[in-house]
């Protein structure tokens, strides 16, 4: 089933957490933080987490089924963000915010710390283009085959595969490097932030329900998907891709006592279970504590049952007794191991425990409030929480995510009123500014969630999520969950979180942040070979996966339409995503894409983050990823809990400095298959078969992309031939022209190579 990566590829391993939170067998990492100065002002505030549940007393239930669900979509996000913007990221953020945080000294509050972090440069992203078309004609596959063992048969997943990669890769036991690094740089990091007790688990600060207050900060700009309207505010930022589109368009523990309580005697715990309960010994993303051992609602657990869920996953163990004792969190846990459970179960909670409003109150309180990074995640997580709210009749949940008119979502806020708001950020911030009585019930929230903090913390959403915090009351809890959390992050978390927060860090040392049952390989090849090498790579992937399920990331929108454009061609199952695309079709194509198998989506990193489709196979990242934790973020779309899968990355020679941010990831590099003449000739004749404006546009749009990469960027001529290398491999014998504003947009005038029109 899997590709036929280098034997030794698979030899090493990554055992999830081994160390674990006294109480509750989980392996996270906790870290208290201390104050910086200017958050000294926290004030206490206690949420009754451990009390009887109080009921809401109005009904937003029939409108939370409805339309809710029906928004399931796929939203551009980091790929609409300016370029000029990214490239400003990294040296304002580190000017600005280094100041107090590096006095913080955080307080390890676990034994057996990890140090594992990132250290990956922070780089712009790519931008979206333009298309609308997939399907494919079945043109070019007759006679194509053997090589394959016959174009149309799949082996089954039990099937032995007698292909080239065997060949080609089982010679291979020695190439794999493995590289588990990451201690140094990070305990020198960390050296300065944290101590690591080794005595065990000593909290007692956390039982204080302390509440502190999110420090406001300035701004810096920020842009979001939110609708076409935005999507034409992107092109007047500069996106370079923007300017090229022509549409603008992710058990064993019997002890029935809540765990809460059990957590609250942190050290009677530790002495309650030997320290070898709290190893796990496999890469298993749950733990063995069930649901039922923490005091939520009777109603919630009901529906968990429902659900499925028969234990909790390692980071809803770690974190949901620390956020129950009413702290904040900044919780890091792998792709795939259930987060949005981990911040919506106590959520709920929050809501319960919450004052039941006024009957006559038409504009009861949000007491949740979710701002997620793109409308896809924003929906998913709106559904997820629907699932838990099974039994909870009186608790709504609504979704505002642009995408459709303001006045709609306004229609339906003051109609279906809600404690629970999944939101992304420009959307949000709209209504906070443009809808009546919506900042009077945002004075209710008491908890905020930042779904892929780090993402929303980063300078693209920093003034708008800047913004939301000082639209909500101080006097809050606030959880911040991502699968990756730089050091940058690290720096800024207390924008949003309380001097006292925790970090909650479920990725064990020396793992990295990806799983080690998916394995990881590169490829270095010029860019003339790359369709074709995509090509054999999927058509042997088909051969071997009879339910194969693939993911293909590309730098741009128009990068994304080429490709999907040429595998159609070559009459692959291909779907595309990208923001482009109207938010119908996203949804529809995201939606076929979840619920199938035997399908390839093609897709630019709209569906990088957080989204759950279900049994990936293999994902392929196609030329450069923005940064480290793009390329993580990519990856888990495949491995998700606890399954296998498979990623590939493909890089031309130039790009390949981009695996030193990387390093530490369990990533082979791979030598190149054999790329059959015959599988050359189908490429170029499909390629020859893509609209000549797709072209042009995916030049434009690479050009662009890579223009934004510091590395290449900084050679403006190597940058142009280049493209000219990716005109080439496109069939193009000459590059396409670009527009005089683009050019001069990009910084190329004059630049030899280019050519105007
Ligand atoms: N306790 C559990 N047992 C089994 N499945 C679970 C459990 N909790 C959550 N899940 C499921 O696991 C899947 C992945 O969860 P989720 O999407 O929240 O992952 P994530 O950690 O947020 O991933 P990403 O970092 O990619 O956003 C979902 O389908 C979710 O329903």
């Amino acid at each position: 089933m899997p590709l036929k990566f280098p034997l030794g590829a698979r030899l090493i391993t990554h055992s999830l957490p081994s160390t674990r939170l006294a109480s509750m067998n989980s392996g996270a990492l906790i870290y208290s933080f201390r104050s910086v100065p200017v958050l000294s002002k926290a004030f206490p505030f206690r949420l009754n987490y451990l009390g009887l549940v109080s009921r809401v007393n109005f009904s937003t239930r029939p409108e939370r089924t409805g339309p809710i669900r029906a928004s399931k979509s796929l939203i551009e996000d980091e790929a609409e963000l300016s370029d000029w913007v990214s490239d400003l990221r990294t040296s304002s953020m580190r000017g600005k915010f280094t100041s107090d945080e590096d006095n913080s000294v955080p307080e390890v509050v676990r034994r057996n710390v990890d140090r594992n972090d990132n250290r990956g440069p922070r780089r712009g992203t790519g931008r979206e283009g333009v298309s609308d078309r997939f399907g494919g004609s079945k043109r070019g596959m007759e006679g194509e085959v053997d090589r394959f063992g016959g174009s149309n048969r799949r082996r089954t997943s039990n099937e032995p595969a007698d292909s080239f990669r065997n060949k080609r890769l089982g010679g291979r036991e020695g190439v794999r490097n493995g590289r588990v690094q990451g201690k140094s740089s990070e305990s020198s990091l960390r050296g300065r932030n944290e101590r690591n007790v080794d005595s065990g688990f000593t909290r007692e600060r956390g039982l204080e329900n302390n509440r502190g207050l999110g420090k406001q900060t300035r701004g810096l700009r920020q842009e979001e998907e939110e609708s076409s309207d935005e999507d034409e505010k992107r092109v007047v930022l500069g996106s370079i891709d923007d300017l090229l589109s022509e549409d603008s368009s992710d058990e064993d523990d019997l002890d029935d006592e809540p765990l809460i309580k059990k957590a609250a005697s942190a050290k009677a715990v530790e002495t309650d279970k030997p320290r070898s309960e709290h190893v796990k010994t496999s890469d298993s993303y749950l733990s063995k504590t069930r649901f039922d051992q923490f005091p939520l609602s009777p109603l919630s657990l009901k529906a968990i049952k429902d659900a499925g869920f028969e234990t909790m996953t390692v980071v809803q163990e770690a974190t949901l007794p620390i956020i129950l004792k009413g702290k904040d969190v900044l919780a890091k846990a792998k792709t795939g191991t259930g987060k949005t459970v981990a911040f919506l179960l106590p959520s709920i909670e929050a809501v319960l425990n919450s004052p039941p409003a006024s009957r006559d109150n038409r504009q009861p309180p949000i007491v949740v409030l979710v701002v997620c990074p793109t409308r896809e995640l924003a929906s998913q997580a709106a559904a997820e929480a629907n699932t838990l709210l099974k039994y909870h009749s009186s608790i709504g949940v609504q979704v505002v995510i642009g995408g459709t008119k303001l006045p709609t979502e306004q229609r339906r806020l003051q109609t279906n009123p809600c404690q629970i708001l999944m939101a992304t950020p420009g959307r949000l911030k709209d209504h906070i500014e443009n809808t009546s009585g919506f900042a009077t019930r945002l004075m209710g929230v008491k908890v905020l969630v930042l779904d892929e903090a780090d993402h929303l913390l980063d300078m693209g959403f920093r003034r708008d999520i800047e913004r939301i915090i000082a639209a909500v009351p101080k006097q809050r809890q606030t959880f911040l969950f991502s699968a990756t959390v730089p050091e940058e992050v690290r720096q800024i978390c207390h924008v949003a979180l309380k001097r006292d927060h925790e970090f909650i860090n479920c990725v064990q040392e020396g793992t990295g942040e990806t799983h080690q049952k998916v394995t990881q390989m590169y490829m270095i090849a010029s860019l003339d070979r790359h369709f074709s090498l995509l090509y054999v790579l999927l058509k042997e992937h088909i051969a071997d996966n009879v339910d194969y399920k693939v993911i293909i990331f590309c730098t741009t929108a128009m990068v994304t339409r080429l490709v999907a454009d040429l595998l159609s061609q070559l009459s692959l199952n291909v779907r595309e995503i990208h923001s482009r695309k109207p938010q119908s079709y996203r949804t529809r194509v995201s939606d076929e894409f979840r619920k199938s198998k035997g399908i390839i989506l093609v897709t630019s990193d709209v569906s990088a983050r957080g989204v759950d489709y279900p049994d990936v196979s293999l994902v392929v990242q196609m030329g450069l990823p923005s940064d480290r934790e793009q390329y993580i973020h990519r990856l888990g779309r495949t491995g998700r809990k606890g399954k296998e899968g498979e990623g590939v990355l493909l890089l031309a020679p130039w790009e390949e400095y981009f695996m030193s941010s990387v390093k530490d990831l369990p990533i082979t590099k791979s030598p190149l298959p054999p790329i059959d003449p015959e599988a050359v000739k189908r490429v170029q004749k499909g390629l020859s078969q893509v609209e000549m404006k797709n072209k042009e546009a995916a030049y434009q749009a690479w050009l662009g992309y890579y223009k934004s990469q510091k590395m290449i960027a900084r050679d403006t001529t190597r940058l142009v031939e280049l493209a000219n290398e990716f005109s080439r491999s496109m069939g193009l014998d000459a590059p396409p022209a670009i527009p005089k504003n683009v050019i001069g947009k990009m910084g190329l005038k004059n630049v030899p190579g280019i050519r105007t029109k």
